[in-house]
């Protein structure tokens, strides 16, 4: 219960992150050991939260890094990750940051493009190296999930399309310096219709297919990560589900021998455990609203203005009976509201207030727009 943890907030400044990281460790043992089950590796998608405390705990746990840029790159070798632990996606891979993961001996390149392939060639015969790469295809499955977080539609700008694929086997001959050891798929995020990932199993074992008929067999699948979070109940459901997440990856995908798994998991191992916390600085009675006015706002927490995204709200300070409100921000746009027509218990000037299930992309994404101080973390062991 957060509100046990009232007086401690008291004692800082807000807004801020709390991070509970009892429940990022139960989290990350249960992915562990769901995963172990199969075989599996998990790649920590670092874009998700990229907080060294948090990634200090990933690493204990022998999990690997999944980036999407240089500077992520540089991170999670920081924080120390093994570079064979690295793999490094994007679809718009610079050349200073395709240097660096080379100069790096990064462990796979997620390849998005027949172009990037050949820069990435053209770099590595410069260094003199070989960069194992991953084909990153769009499967042209859905998500099932908000449109603008679903990133394996032919309409996305993610992956090679298959209708290329023919033409860029041609080539692999062309590509000395590079050495082709996987697919990589990844759908979108937040789902929670199993669903979508039956359906991309369904699809990569065709695509699996289609290169075995063409003489070509990898030794990697990587399947990306999307696994989704209870933002409604987060008390209910704490925890994703990764027993039936992986099972549906045993059950289904066609894993040939000694074939390694990858996945990409960045919300479901993070998103539960992070809160942001604000004070109440205003209320205000307009014709037809109550506004609460947060001293946080869509600088400090993005996705609701991004993407309507429903972050469950609390307030820690009060028990008294309950109103309705929009509960906004301090931000001069009208789409700095993290929800209209909420219930809250009466709410008054200075109420701590929870904004629940934030650890992921949430603290990353933050803005300086207003000239907004940046905001701060702690950690609650
Ligand atoms: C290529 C890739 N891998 C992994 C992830 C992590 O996704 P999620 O946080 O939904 O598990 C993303 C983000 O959607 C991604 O784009
Ligand atoms: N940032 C998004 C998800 C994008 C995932 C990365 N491809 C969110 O908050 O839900």
């Amino acid at each position: 219960m957060l509100k046990e943890q009232l007086s401690v907030f008291e004692q800082h400044t807000t807004p801020f992150y709390a991070y509970d990281l009892g429940l990022l460790r139960q989290t990350l043992d249960l992915a562990r050991a769901e995963a172990s089950k199969y075989g599996y590796h998990v790649h920590y998608a670092l874009k998700a939260n990229a907080n060294a405390p948090i990634l200090a705990e990933v690493l204990e746990r022998g999990f690997g890094a999944d980036c999407v840029s240089g500077n992520e790159v540089r991170r999670a070798l920081e924080a120390g990750f093994g570079p064979e632990q690295v793999v490094f996606a994007g679809v718009g891979k610079s050349d200073a940051e395709i240097n660096f993961a080379l100069q790096s001996n990064i462990f796979c390149f997620n390849c998005e493009s027949v172009q990037e392939l050949e820069v990435i060639q053209e770099l590595a015969a410069t260094q003199g190296k070989t960069a194992q790469v991953a084909l990153r295809i769009n499967p042209n499955v859905d998500a099932y999930t908000h449109k603008y977080i679903t990133t394996g539609l032919e309409e996305n700008k993610f992956g090679i399309n298959v209708w290329e694929l023919e033409g860029l086997v041609l080539r692999f001959a062309e590509w000395p310096n590079l050495r082709l050891i996987g697919l990589h798929f990844h759908i979108g995020s937040q789902i929670t219709d199993l669903r979508a990932f039956e359906n991309l199993c369904v699809r990569v074992n065709e695509i699996q297919r289609w290169f075995e008929d063409r003489g070509l067999v990898f030794p990697h699948l990587n399947v990306g990560g999307g696994l989704g979070v209870d933002y409604r109940a987060p008390e209910e459901n704490p925890i994703a589900d990764f027993a039936a997440y992986f099972k549906i990856f045993d059950l289904l995908l066609e894993k040939r021998p000694g074939q390694q798994v990858h996945f990409e998991l960045g919300r479901a191992l993070v998103a539960p455990s992070g809160n942001l916390i604000s004070k109440v600085l205003y209320l205000k009675h307009g014709q037809k609203t109550n506004f609460v006015i947060l001293d946080a706002g869509m600088t400090e927490l993005m996705r609701p203005a991004l993407y309507q995204a429903y972050h469950k709200i609390e307030n820690l300070s009060s028990d008294l009976p309950e109103k309705t409100y929009d509960v906004v921000g301090p931000i001069c746009e009208s789409t700095d509201c993290f929800a209209k027509g909420y219930i809250l218990p009466e709410t008054k000037r200075g109420d701590l207030v929870a904004i629940r299930t934030a650890g992921a992309y949430g603290e990353v994404m933050v803005s300086e727009y207003n000239l907004r101080d940046k905001v701060k973390a702690i950690y609650l062991s």
